[in-house]
């Protein structure tokens, strides 16, 4: 495998879906599998896959398929994950309560080393061991426990001058929850995560399907021809059936 291959972001997207697929294999005591296997544990297409997994200089062996182990410490490898990642929180309110007490991130590569907060109140309360910090300390708890990455969630208004702290900090990846753009340097990474955006695609989906149904409902409400009855419809001159009439006789099944 190249030192460092250059991955498209699309790629880089689905390799952590490659990799709980892969952890969940692991579980269930399998050592190898196919790539059409891993597509459908990982819910993408295995052309896709393969395609993917190429990248990594990683192409299975015929008739056997991928070794799962090797496959996991490739993609671990690829997303800097063979070193637990010391992750800073800032905003403990109710979504950071619900990040700070979750335990799957240690499994998948993170470590919360700091929990902070700009109310005093929630100073000193623990959270899975540990305590929340006041905001004034972030440089310093930054650089101690040499964090990388931050979670921000905090209100809106804050949100922008908590970036630029963290960035100020050092702090070069951040994972947004707050529902607005953040201005940061080229050399930071910004990732968002908005839930209502979310359900507003899953919207559209819904709304698409309704008015597919109403067309199909709309459609169904004209007199059903089939293509036997078109042909029998020509008329005498040797004219064809009305058009209306045509396009119900092709989407009859
Ligand atoms: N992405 C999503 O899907 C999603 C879902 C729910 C909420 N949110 C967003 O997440 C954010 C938090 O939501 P919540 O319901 O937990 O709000 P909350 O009010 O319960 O918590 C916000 C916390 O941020 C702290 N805070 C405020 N200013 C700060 C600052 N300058 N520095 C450090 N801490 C500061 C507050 O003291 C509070 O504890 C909001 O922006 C909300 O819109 C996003």
């Amino acid at each position: 495998m190249p030192d460092f291959p250059d991955l498209p972001e699309a790629t880089i997207a689905r390799l952590p879906e490659y990799l709980r697929a892969l952890h969940h294999l692991a579980e269930a005591g399998h050592e190898t599998i196919s790539s059409e296997g891993l597509a459908a544990a990982a819910g993408v297409n295995s052309a896709k896959l393969r395609k993917d997994l190429s990248h990594l200089g990683s192409y299975g062996t015929r008739g056997v398929g991928y070794d799962i182990e090797l496959l996991i410490e490739q993609i671990q490898s690829v997303l800097g994950l063979t070193e637990h990642r010391a992750v800073a929180l800032v905003g403990v309110g109710n979504l950071g309560h619900a990040l700070a007490g979750y335990a799957g991130f240690g499994s998948r590569g993170f470590r919360i080393a700091a929990l902070l907060d700009a109310d005093t109140r929630r100073v000193g309360e623990e959270i899975n061991g540990l305590p929340v910090r006041h905001i004034d300390e972030l440089e310093a708890l930054v650089a101690e426990h040499a964090i990388s990455i931050a979670v921000i969630a905090t209100p809106v208004h804050a949100a922008q001058q908590v970036a630029d702290r963290l960035v100020a900090a050092g702090v070069t990846s951040i994972l947004n929850f707050a529902p607005c753009v953040l201005a940061v340097p080229d050399n930071v990474d910004v990732r968002k995560v908005d839930l209502a955006i979310e359900l507003q695609i899953l919207s559209f989906h819904e709304h698409r399907k309704a008015s597919s149904a109403n067309g199909r409902a709309a459609l169904e409400s004209v007199p059903t021809v089939t293509t036997a009855k078109v042909a029998a419809a020509k008329l005498p001159s040797g004219k064809k059936a009305s058009a209306p009439s045509t396009i119900r006789a092709v989407i009859t099944p």
